[in-house]
């Protein structure tokens, strides 16, 4: 068994490891769709919170070949650049992009409005606080152990993280400096599925270290107990 498999099992975190990224995407796509279907069933309405990013490509083509009732399902990101979705490196403008068919159908529920970072932050709050608890969260995580865009040593990082921040949507800055938006643990915690999914080496050791419990200062080491459920591919393609 693998250090990451077996820190995962001591924590009681499910870890999936799948021989590919399309593996990766089609593992996430059945158990996000019968999380969906489950939460349609008991309450008519279900949603569904993504990372933007490069990892979640292969996973956004393949929910966007899957029939369901979409138009009952409400779609947010976990994240998003301050920046219009027109632009390059907008999550919004990747879900249309690798999602049009879904996107088309489904209660979409962007974090950028263009009125200005802390107004939009505000306003994404205002809409989201209603659709809490969510039924499906799938974070991804950068190296440095950042997740959505909840990044190490950012301002007010504990309060963002917590299961009770005060608001489900934050303005913050990336250690770039670029504007974003991000979800808090308030939206992130509250989801009955909640997944991580990683690919390549790098992240994996990132990963493992955290499961060690050697980086409390890592965000995603927040989210690293029950009910998560990791999904990593070796595949960095
Ligand atoms: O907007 C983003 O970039 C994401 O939401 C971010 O949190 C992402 O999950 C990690 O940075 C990993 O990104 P990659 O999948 O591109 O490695």
């Amino acid at each position: 068994m693998s250090e990451l498999a077996r820190l995962a099992e001591e924590r009681g975190v499910m870890l999936h490891t799948a021989a590919s990224a399309q593996q990766q995407a089609q593992w996430l796509e059945q158990r996000i769709t019968k999380a969906l279907q489950e939460a349609l069933l008991a309450r008519g309405r279900a949603t569904l919170a993504l990372s933007g990013g490069r990892s979640p490509i292969p996973l956004l083509q393949a929910l966007n070949l899957i029939e369901l009732a979409w138009e009952q399902v409400g779609i947010t990101l976990v994240d998003e650049r301050w920046v219009p979705p027109e632009h390059a490196e907008s999550n919004a403008g990747l879900l249309w992009r690798h999602m049009p068919q879904v996107m088309s159908r489904v209660h979409w529920q962007p974090l950028y409005h263009g009125a200005g970072a802390l107004q939009d932050a505000e306003r994404s709050s205002a809409a989201l606080q209603a659709w809490l608890p969510l039924d499906v969260v799938v974070l991804g995580m950068g190296s440095d152990g950042h997740t959505a865009s909840l990044f190490p040593g950012m301002e007010g990082l504990a309060a963002a993280l917590s299961r009770h921040a005060e608001v489900p949507c934050l303005s913050c800055q990336a250690p770039d400096g670029r504007q974003r938006l991000t979800l808090t643990g308030a939206a992130l915690h509250s989801a009955r599925l909640q997944l991580l999914a990683i690919r390549g080496e790098d992240k994996a050791s990132t990963l493992t270290a955290a499961l060690a419990g050697g980086r409390p200062e890592w965000p995603v080491s927040a989210f690293l107990r029950p009910p998560l459920q990791i999904v990593y591919s070796a595949d960095a393609s």
